[in-house]
């Protein structure tokens, strides 16, 4: 039974999601990294919010670990690349607490917009200070969005809602989309020189990171208000707190920090300073919709082979899992084999699928066949880190789908460029689940791939496979099934012959011994 560790508070439909999917589950919140590392090698899930750091390290020590999973939208807490390289796919829930998130921006912006946090604790203080606090309308001012994503675009409606202008900076909003929110697409210094109020909305990314920098600050229009609900580190909290004093900045409420948990900022305390700690996300309606979908996507990768919401492997529906399962098992096969009979460098590598294949994704078909050829070298791969692996060595990957109908119901091909030339290997599915092999290196040859096996090409000639039979009897060998081809009769001729143990350095030498034979190899499945 698979087991998920819970290291962040989530809402209890999550575990109860888990344990009706047979997952079993625990939920341990609040460990040091180094607890956590200790821990984590008995799981192969991770549920995690933004708390858990989930470091090279930790995935190092991961030993089981198959899937983090964010319930959330953020992941800059998750080392992606790391994850990948151990094979280990990421999720979040794109979708489940934007709405929420998008609230909370509008709120941070009234609160800037008429002071009340401050006419709060004033009034709160007995102070009843009427004539202090003086407030700003939002109708007819204009808002700045800095990332007109999923939040910043519920953000733009509410804000219209609100007869606010909206403009938006977003290198990736088409002219038809800008339209379709109802928002002018500017360029940044556009934004900072217009906007009475501004809203980040973007991802912390190496392109975003300080985008509101000083120099950025002090383009601004004089009087802005600044709410950040999206990542600390897209503002420089430092020249953030000067313009403040200094009051070019008339209000900034910052609901995320670059350090978290923020419990000392030079910012605590500044005149029209608000902050949250990382309450965006903090409804109950989103904690469900997380928890939720967390769970679920979870529970589908680890018991059916699912994959929604991944940031680093292709989707697959729980629907599709099932179906691609036998043609990843023969995908895995046929790149074990290719690997196994390939000698020197391979630069590339096509997988061409036909027939009932040729309907599926072919993502996974491709991957199961790069896990399979490169795990012949590194037993660390999987279907997850292999496309990854495979870029690093400079594999060049080709996917071919073909629309004509071959003389099987449904075909894989892999073909491997190498030193020596093209080499290829096909297969099929006998009654849509059994995994064949069909045809090997141009020579039509049908065998079951599983176990230990012995791989003989020879001359075709009379005697030969009486003479092999009798060499194996003698040595104790005893064949399980046996699979023959030959290109044409009296050319070269193919033996595949699956064996009960593997075969031994001494056993090849001796079947190289015997007249007529060009290759001899043990292989195993
Ligand atoms: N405070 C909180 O509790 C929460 C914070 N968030 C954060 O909100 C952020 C946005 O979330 P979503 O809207 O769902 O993401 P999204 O991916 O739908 O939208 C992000 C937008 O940023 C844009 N973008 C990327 N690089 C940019 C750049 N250099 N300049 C301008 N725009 C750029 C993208 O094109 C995209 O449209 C994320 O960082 C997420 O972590 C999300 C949920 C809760
Ligand atoms: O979803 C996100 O990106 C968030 O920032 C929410 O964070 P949280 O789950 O509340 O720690």
């Amino acid at each position: 039974m698979p087991k998920v560790l819970i290291s962040d508070k989530m809402d209890p439909k999550a575990a109860q999601i888990f344990r009706e999917r047979g997952v079993e589950v625990d939920e341990i919140t609040g460990k040091t990294p180094d607890e956590l590392a200790a821990m984590i090698g008995q799981y192969d899930g991770l549920a995690i919010r933004s708390s858990t750091k989930v470091t090279k390290a930790i995935l190092d020590a991961a030993t089981n670990l198959k899937v983090v999973g964010r319930a959330g939208i953020g992941v800059d807490n998750v080392d992606i690349p790391s994850a990948s390289a151990k094979g280990v796919v990421v999720m979040n829930t794109p979708f489940g607490n934007s709405i929420t998130t998008a609230e909370h921006a509008i709120a941070l912006m009234f609160a800037l917009a008429r002071q009340l946090p401050e006419a709060d604790a004033s009034t709160q203080a007995g102070k009843w200070e009427k004539n202090r606090f003086m407030g700003v309308e939002l109708t007819s001012k204009t808002l700045g969005l800095i990332g007109a994503g999923n939040i910043g675009s519920i953000v733009a409606d509410r804000a219209r809602g609100l007869r606010m202008k909206v403009i938006a900076f977003d290198p990736f909003l088409t002219p038809e989309r800008a339209i379709e929110m109802g928002v002018e697409k500017v360029d940044l210094d556009t934004l900072l020189a217009r906007a009475d109020f501004i809203t980040l909305h973007t991802p912390l990314t190496d392109q975003t990171r300080n985008i509101l920098s000083r120099d950025n600050l002090l383009r601004t229009k004089a009087g802005v208000r600044i709410i950040n609900c999206a990542r600390g580190g897209l503002i420089d909290e430092a020249a953030l707190k000067e313009l403040l004093d200094s009051g070019h900045v008339a209000g900034a409420a910052l609901d995320v920090f670059v350090t978290e948990p923020a419990t000392e900022s030079p910012l605590f305390g500044t005149a029209n300073f608000v902050s949250t700690p990382h309450l965006g996300a903090s409804t109950s309606e989103a904690q469900v919709n997380v928890a939720i979908q967390v769970a679920e996507q979870m529970a589908d990768y680890l018991v059916s082979g699912g994959v929604t919401n991944a940031l680093n492997v292709p989707s697959l529906s729980a629907e599709e899992a099932p179906k691609l399962k036998p043609y990843m098992a023969l995908a895995e096969k046929l790149g074990s084999l290719v690997g196994q009979l390939s000698h020197g460098a391979l630069s590339g590598i096509a997988i061409e699928v036909e027939g009932a294949a040729a309907e599926l994704n072919q993502k996974p078909i491709t991957s199961a066949v790069l896990a399979g050829l490169m795990r012949v070298h590194t037993d660390t791969v999987n279907m997850v880190n292999a496309p990854f692996l495979a870029k690093e060595r400079g594999l060049d990957v080709r996917e071919v789908r073909h629309d004509r109908e071959g003389d099987y119901h449904t075909l894989v091909r892999v073909t491997v460029k190498t030193d020596a030339g093209d080499r290829s290997v096909a297969g099929t599915l006998f009654g849509n689940e059994a995994p064949r092999l069909v045809e090997l290196f141009g020579i039509k040859v049908e065998a079951d791939l599983a176990g230990h096996m012995l791989y003989v090409v020879n001359e075709d000639a009379p005697g030969f496979i009486g003479r092999l039979g009798t060499l194996l009897g003698t040595e104790g060998v005893n064949i399980g099934t046996f699979h023959l081809g030959r290109r044409d009769a009296g050319g070269e001729a193919v033996l595949l012959l699956s064996v009960d143990e593997a075969v031994t350095p001494d056993l090849i030498a001796k079947v190289r011994g015997l007249a007529g034979v060009k290759t001899v190899m043990g292989l195993s499945f």
